[in-house]
């Protein structure tokens, strides 16, 4: 229950990344009477202990929070689900639809060019992602032979370059896709993030880990009503 250096932590730890995620699963956390006592954003450290001595926070990218979680050294973490999708999510108990960081995985292309077309004549689409595993499985799906490059970022930029005739990324506004002179074309998944538990430890310690879940969920439902989304 201590949360200094020296004594190992015997509460709870959450996983969640900078940013967008950090941002909107504040509010929720507040509400499950959970608030940071450091800002990641002006702090260089990576622990963060919260008003509940018994809940900890740690900062980690976005892509590596489901690892954090199956390999335990988390015990809940809030990952988007796109990620999940594409990591697998083995291991992981997704009990709560945050409702937060929501946007689409899409498929885009420069405007004016004839996806369509391209498809219809069988041709070989070059495709630019980060999300490798899972627009190798919507084209396959549509039998649409692909080239897959593989990009850490920035995907906006292949089309504009001659790098790939299409992307498969996450939209929201659409702000980035208009400013790039790209155009959604397909939709592959509807996307927000997820509250995430090691299975096992969810087995094993779910008198522990409940209750957390279930404030967590109950701040869901107070901050965005009832209905399924
Ligand atoms: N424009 C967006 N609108 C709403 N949600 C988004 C948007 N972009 C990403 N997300 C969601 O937020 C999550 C985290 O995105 P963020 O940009 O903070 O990290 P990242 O840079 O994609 O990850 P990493 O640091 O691991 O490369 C994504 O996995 C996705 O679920
Ligand atoms: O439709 P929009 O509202 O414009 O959002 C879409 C953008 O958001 C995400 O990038 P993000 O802002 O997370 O930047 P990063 O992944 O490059 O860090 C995504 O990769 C798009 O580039």
């Amino acid at each position: 229950m201590n949360q200094s250096s020296t004594t190992p932590f015997t509460g709870i730890t959450l996983a969640l990344s900078k940013g967008r995620i950090f941002g909107e699963t504040l509010p929720l956390l507040a509400r499950a009477g959970i608030v940071p006592l450091v800002d990641p954003d002006s702090s260089r450290q990576l622990i963060l202990p919260t008003s509940r001595p018994d809940v900890r926070l740690v900062i980690v990218r976005a892509s590596d929070v489901p690892t954090y979680v199956q390999r335990g050294a988390a015990d809940l973490g809030v990952a988007g689900l796109d990620v999940l999708l594409e990591q697998g999510g083995e291991g992981l108990y997704q009990p709560v639809d945050l409702r937060i960081a929501r946007c689409r995985l899409m498929v885009a292309v420069s405007q004016g060019f004839d996806y369509e077309g391209a498809i219809g004549r069988g041709a070989r689409l070059r495709v630019a992602t980060k999300y490798a595993k899972l627009a190798r499985e919507h084209f396959a799906a549509k039998g649409v032979h692909v080239d897959l490059i593989k990009l850490y970022g920035s995907m906006e930029l292949a089309p504009l370059t001659g790098l790939a005739d299409a992307i498969v990324d996450l939209v929201s506004s659409g702000n980035t896709l208009r400013a790039n002179a790209l155009e959604a074309v397909e939709n592959i998944a509807e996307i927000s993030s997820r509250l995430v538990v090691n299975g096992a430890a969810w087995k094993l310690y779910r008198e522990r880990l409940a209750p957390v879940v279930e404030a967590i969920a109950q701040g869901v439902k107070e901050t965005f009503g009832e209905e399924v989304p």
